[in-house]
């Protein structure tokens, strides 16, 4: 990006400290851009509904309320202005959060001269590069909705990626759409024309990774009756999409690497190299960070694989966009099923807003799914054509939720289970969160292959869990399918 200077910026200044706002306010008016200060949200609020903002430093604790909680608005705001949040040191852990949500940057006061001017340069600078990106050339993001700044933070991820080259890692839960993102980067890359190729990690083991992504000749080993061409040469001028990568056994990484350093290859049985120019996009619902640290994951491999990294937010941090989620499947399945469109019942919304969806927009889909089939004729969806064993969990943890204080946004679990594994945290000695990890992990998974003997199908629905990545934690577990 370059360094530019743009005409005058207008810049928001929430706070209620008035010592805060004069030294930025002084700042500000030095870089010649126009500077407006609000002591409270509900203030701040009422000018970002009418004036163009193109950059707002907000505090986290104002006297009407939490900064942070309005993040979402602020960006909604006419100017969809950058947000630089302006942070205690208490509060250092959501303004982190805030970042994952789209805030600029945020400064721990009290904040150097040089750390705002700096801060505020860059905002500025990609505010307006933004901008110009958007109205030179503008993304095809036709299979993809939602307009919560969460997502509007990864589109512009998305340009980036898109117009780049470079290894892209995609971090999300599983059904967060770390596939169709992945595609969408393909389709607006210079190699839309050529092919997207899929790897799935998860299935790949020793034996086999050498057949599959490169292929063999007819007689290399038994039952090799023909030439069969592998996934890398496939993804040759295109894009390879290594999907779970976080699955991927420790001795196969190495094979991996290789292949990513040298873009060569030799087929099973061939003598000559190939090579294959690819561009790599990589995608996990782990945090490979740790998995490295704790060795399950080669260092190496993770420096190649995240030139560009971005995390799809999980649907319950966006529940403004469940609803044209909602009216995107129930329109996609009116045509599917050659029926007139569904409306919805006006407290559907609000029950879909207040669950949790931990399979995330696949879930979401699937249960969307579930209630059209059950209207049948009906022009109206209402809460009872909603899968049972979801109305009880949804009616569960809302009651939950109106008796216990909110739990931290990155809880793991809610509900009975959350119960469960707080008996089990009562423990004398604490293991380690992996082990805890796995343990219930296991549990859960032993639990819906009971419950769901021989129906796959239902595993998957109830869980959201995608096919390979169920198989995968039943291996992992060694649980039988
Ligand atoms: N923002 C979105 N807009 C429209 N459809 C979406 C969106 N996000 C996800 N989906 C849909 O949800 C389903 C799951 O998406 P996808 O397979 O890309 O998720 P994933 O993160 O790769 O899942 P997993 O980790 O389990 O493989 C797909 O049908 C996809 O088209």
């Amino acid at each position: 990006m370059q360094n530019r200077s743009f005409p005058m910026n207008n810049i928001l200044i929430i706070d209620n400290d008035v010592h805060v706002c004069e030294t930025i306010a002084s700042l500000v008016i030095r870089q010649k851009h126009q500077c407006t200060a609000a002591h409270t949200i509900a203030s701040g609020l009422e000018l970002l509904q009418s004036v163009k903002f193109d950059l707002v430093f907000l505090d986290v604790s104002l006297p009407d309320g939490n900064g942070l909680t309005f993040l979402t608005r602020i960006k909604e705001s006419v100017g969809q202005p950058e947000v630089i949040i302006l942070t205690g040191k208490s509060d250092v852990h959501g303004a982190e959060q805030a970042i994952q949500d789209g805030a600029w940057d945020f400064l721990v006061k009290p904040t150097s001269i040089e750390q705002i001017t700096l801060s505020m340069k860059q905002a500025l600078n990609f505010h307006h590069y933004k901008k110009d990106q958007l109205t030179s050339d503008p993304l095809n993001l036709d299979r993809i909705i939602g307009e919560s700044p969460q997502m509007r933070t990864c589109y512009e991820l998305v340009a980036d990626a898109a117009r780049s080259d470079a290894n892209i890692l995609i971090n999300g839960e599983t059904g967060t759409g770390k596939e169709l993102f992945a595609r969408t980067i393909h389709d607006n890359s210079a190699r839309a024309s050529r092919e997207f190729v899929v790897v799935d990690c998860a299935s790949l083991t020793e034996t086999l990774i050498e057949s599959t992504l490169f292929g063999y000749v007819k007689g290399a080993f038994t039952g090799a009756q023909t030439d069969k061409k592998g996934l890398i040469p496939l993804a040759d001028k295109g894009t390879l999409f290594l999907d779970e990568i976080g699955e991927l056994p420790i001795s196969v990484q190495k094979s991996l690497l290789r292949v990513l350093q040298e873009r060569s290859y030799r087929p099973v049985g061939e003598s000559r190299e190939y090579t294959s120019d690819f561009r790599l996009i990589a995608a996990t619902n782990r945090d490979l960070k740790i998995m490295a640290a704790e060795g399950d994951f080669r260092q190496d491999l993770l420096y190649r694989i995240h030139t560009i990294q971005f995390c799809l937010p999980p649907l319950r941090r966006r529940t403004g966009d469940i609803r044209e989620l909602t009216k995107f499947k129930l329109q996609q399945l009116s045509e599917q099923y050659q029926l007139e469109a569904k409306a919805v019942n006006s407290d559907f919304y609000e029950v879909l807003n207040n669950y949790d969806w931990p399979g995330n927009v696949r879930q979401l889909f699937n249960v969307i799914e579930r209630a059209f089939i059950a209207a049948g004729n009906s022009e109206t969806i209402y809460l009872m054509h909603l899968p049972p064993d979801l109305r009880v969990s949804m009616a569960r943890s809302n009651l939950e939720k109106k008796e216990q204080p909110a739990p931290a946004e990155d809880a793991p679990q809610q509900g009975s289970t959350a119960r469960a594994q707080d008996a089990e945290l009562a423990m004398d000695t604490l293991p380690t969160l992996k082990v805890f990890k796995d343990e219930t992990e296991k549990k859960y998974l032993e639990e819906l292959t009971k419950r769901y003997l021989d129906n796959t199908h239902e595993c998957l629905k109830i869980s959201g869990l995608s096919r390979s990545h169920f198989y995968a934690l039943l291996k992992k577990h060694n649980i039988q399918p």
